[in-house]
């Protein structure tokens, strides 16, 4: 069996008399995309958060790389590898592509207060941050300025900031959020690019890529994960399919 990076151990959040997350179970292996699923209220963001650390459970465990993290505080989550999109590095628009992901991996290495570091230092980032531009389908763009992608294009050098820091779990919120087809279809190849060798837990409403992307599936319902398996398996699961009857993602279950 695959090592696992993550693994959620009966969690259990309750605002008030609300069982947000209730005793969810979630195994996250290296290298795999893995999808969180569920209708609207399920209780996808509140797990997030939780294994983020920006919640706080009430009850059970999340184990990353094998240490049990569950009262670490966030920043030191994301100093171990456990990083959210956004969390580290946010796009400056008034900066050029390359800039932008040089200082994502400056984030990394840590070296902003090393000025007395060989020039060297510089070189390498930038050449780092060429390859990443190369992996995010932004090579021909590396002097435009961040602030002059389109819509697209910017949740790509999103991503790229995202890599730059090297996680070794990446929470990814929605990238398709707010995207047209195209633009959709491009994130699709970029992250479908990214499998084996970056691990990543996607939270996605569209299914269409969720099913695509996905090695492994999770389906919360009402706060627990009612179902884990590959794209087939979940289409499959009669559970799952009556959690989305009446919900507009029901057509892309059945499919
Ligand atoms: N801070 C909070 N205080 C009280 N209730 C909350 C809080 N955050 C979330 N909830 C409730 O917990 C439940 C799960 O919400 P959550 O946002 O995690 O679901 P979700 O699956 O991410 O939903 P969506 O797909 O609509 O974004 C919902 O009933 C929500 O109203």
């Amino acid at each position: 069996m695959a090592e696992r990076v993550l693994h959620v151990d009966k969690l259990v959040k309750r605002f008030g008399g609300l069982v947000a997350t209730n005793h969810a179970e979630l195994a996250v292996e290296r290298g795999s995309i893995h999808a969180l699923i569920g209708p609207n209220g399920a209780g996808k963001t509140t797990l997030i958060h939780q294994i983020s650390g920006a919640l706080r459970p009430d009850e059970g465990a999340i184990f990353f790389g094998g240490r049990d993290v569950t009262r670490m505080p966030m920043h030191q989550r994301a100093l171990a590898g456990l990083v959210r999109s956004y969390q580290i590095t946010s796009i400056f628009k008034k900066l050029s592509v390359l800039d932008n992901l040089a200082l994502a991996v400056q984030a990394r290495t840590g070296s902003s207060m090393r000025f007395w570091a060989p020039a060297r230092g510089e070189s390498d980032r930038y050449a780092q941050a060429d390859a990443v531009a190369r992996r995010i389908g932004l090579d021909s763009k590396l002097q435009a300025l961040a602030g002059a992608l389109s819509h697209g294009q910017q949740r790509q050098l999103e991503l790229g900031l995202a890599l730059a820091v090297k996680p070794q779990l990446l929470l990814l919120d929605e990238p398709m959020a707010g995207m047209g087809p195209d633009e959709s279809e491009k994130m699709v190849e970029l992250l479908s690019g990214l499998r084996g060798e970056q691990t990543i837990l996607l939270v996605e409403h569209d299914m269409d890529a969720v099913f695509r992307l996905a090695d492994r599936i999770s389906t919360l319902v009402s706060g627990r994960v009612i179902a884990t398996g590959t794209a087939q398996e979940i289409k499959d699961n009669p559970e799952v399919r009556q959690a989305y009857l009446g919900d507009e993602a029901n057509h892309a279950v059945a499919h």
